[in-house]
């Protein structure tokens, strides 16, 4: 992996808040302690290697000691920064934060009016041809700071042209990496408000529905096949070139301290993309990487070791009994169900923007699982393919779905009864009038939503073309 970009150094000052100044009215911060970690493109860097990658780093960073201390806790975290140009005449980025307790008092910005000198730049340059053509994936972090040029981001665009990699691009003005050909742009919400000219709304339903139709646009100004839009609480929404619109969902967390959870999420997609992952898995592994980031808080890295934890760690898998317990407390903080069941084997894209849809429909998913043994006798002893342990993992595994309870019956009716949700939602070939849950679902005071699969995606049609591709393998 390299990344290439603004590096800073985010210098945390901690201290205690008792009083106030006899001068002013402002707080005087005794202070106890000092913290200093790679900011901005070197916390995209840190992250990628904390992810499991081998990074190379490319920037420009002064001679000071500040340059010193951000390159030396690179180097430390295992990233390789023999690519930086080391420049006299440019001053280091620094973020300084006062905090008291964990509350931020003030920021004090330092090298933000640095330029770069065209030998700078022209060094740079020669350093990224090589970089990319050795790597598999490539990181832009760019904060707006001068360090990525015309000229450099010309260079990229051939580089890309000449032999394309996976190539995310974070960047406060995106519309400069139009023609670069990227793989993935991922706008916050004021990036994607400047590069679209739209104006801010206030409530996070306005935000969603304002950000959901922002689809055909943001691609076409950003020239990226993916756009992941990220909402910050509300998460992400992802849009891709010929595919259904995906949404990931975050455990939100009030962290006022946290800081760089966008540059997990870049980190932690370009992984996945290059890994080969689909973009909603990538989102999803996104959105998991960065929810860890800001439940650590400050600025900091998902190690791949706490990323797995998280995902495994969440126990969506539950029993009827402790659905019913964990549903209760749900209900009495407001939240509202959905439910909607299904055999779920061999997921599919189909499965996977219904699920997402389902989600979307209230504030909890839970998602009934026909057992091995209900699946045999509702689609024969050929399936299912894979065991109920392992299809619910991999359900667990999209953050859309939050609970799954594994039933044996052949229909969900017990299961409504017991959970009365407020949504049941069904998906393919039903009506209202043929579902047969529907009327129970309406006399427990719920409401039934019907959802369209996607065309030519099934479970089935999976199996039958392996066996077409494989037909010496017999039945
Ligand atoms: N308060 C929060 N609780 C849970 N998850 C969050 C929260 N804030 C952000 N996230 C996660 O982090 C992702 C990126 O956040 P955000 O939209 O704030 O990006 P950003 O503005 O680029 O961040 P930064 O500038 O801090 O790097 C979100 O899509 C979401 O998954
Ligand atoms: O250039 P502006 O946006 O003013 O400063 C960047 C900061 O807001 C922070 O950004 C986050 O993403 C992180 O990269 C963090 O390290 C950095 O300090």
């Amino acid at each position: 992996m390299v990344v290439i970009g603004e590096a800073m150094l985010d210098s945390y000052l901690y201290g205690s808040a008792d009083r106030l100044c006899r001068e002013a009215p402002v707080p005087i911060v005794a202070l106890h302690g000092r913290q200093d970690v790679p900011g901005g493109a070197a916390n995209a860097a840190e992250n990628a290697r904390a992810l499991g990658a081998t990074v190379e780093f490319l920037s420009v960073v002064g001679t000071d000691t500040e340059g010193d201390i951000l390159l030396r806790a690179l180097e430390e975290a295992g990233v390789d920064t023999s690519g930086v140009v080391r420049a006299p005449l440019r001053e280091t980025l620094v973020k300084q934060r006062v905090m008291a307790a964990s509350q931020i008092l003030l920021r004090l910005d330092r090298g933000t009016e640095s330029g770069v000198t065209g030998a700078d730049e022209a060094e740079l340059i020669v350093r990224l041809r090589a970089a990319f053509r050795r790597a598999d994936a490539v990181i832009v972090s760019d904060y707006g700071y001068g360090i990525l040029t015309p000229r450099l981001i010309a260079a990229l665009a051939e580089e890309q042209a000449r032999a394309p990699r996976v190539l995310v691009a974070d960047a406060k003005e995106l519309g400069r990496y139009r023609e670069v050909g990227v793989t993935a742009a991922k706008p916050n919400y004021g990036e994607a408000l400047r590069l679209l000219h739209d104006h801010a709304l206030h409530s996070a339903e306005e935000r969603l529905a304002q950000a959901a139709g922002w689809e055909e646009a943001v691609l076409e100004r950003t020239g990226a096949r993916i756009v992941a839009v990220t909402l910050d609480v509300e998460g992400a929404l992802v849009f891709e070139r010929g595919q259904p619109a995906y949404r990931t969902f975050t455990q939100p967390h009030s962290n006022a301290n946290a800081t760089g959870a966008g540059d997990t999420f870049v980190s932690a997609l370009a992984l996945a993309l290059a890994a080969g992952a689909d973009t909603p898995a990538a989102a999803d592994l996104a959105s998991a990487a960065a929810t860890v980031v800001v439940h650590r808080g400050g600025t900091t890295v998902c190690p791949a070791a706490e990323l797995h934890d998280f995902l495994t760690a969440e126990n969506k898998v539950l029993d009827t009994g402790a659905l019913l317990t964990r549903a209760a407390a749900l209900r009495e903080q407001g939240r509202r169900l959905v439910f909607t069941n299904g055999c779920f084997d061999l997921l599919h894209r189909g499965h996977i923007t219904y699920l997402n849809q389902a989600k979307a429909l209230g504030d909890v998913l839970v998602v009934g699982l026909n057992d091995d043994a209900s699946v045999r006798r509702l689609k024969g002893t050929s399936r299912p393919i894979n065991p109920t342990e392992d299809r619910a993992q991999v359900l667990a595994a999209l953050s859309c779905v939050d609970l799954i309870v594994p039933f044996t019956e052949d229909t969900p009716a017990r299961l409504i009864e017991a959970l009365r949700p407020d949504v049941y939602v069904k998906g393919g070939d039903y009506t209202r009038e043929t579902l047969p849950e529907a009327p129970l679902v309406e006399s427990l005071g719920g409401e039934v939503r019907l959802l369209p699969y996607l065309d030519d995606r099934s479970t089935t049609g999976i199996i039958e073309r392996v066996r077409r591709a494989y037909p010496q393998t017999g039945t």
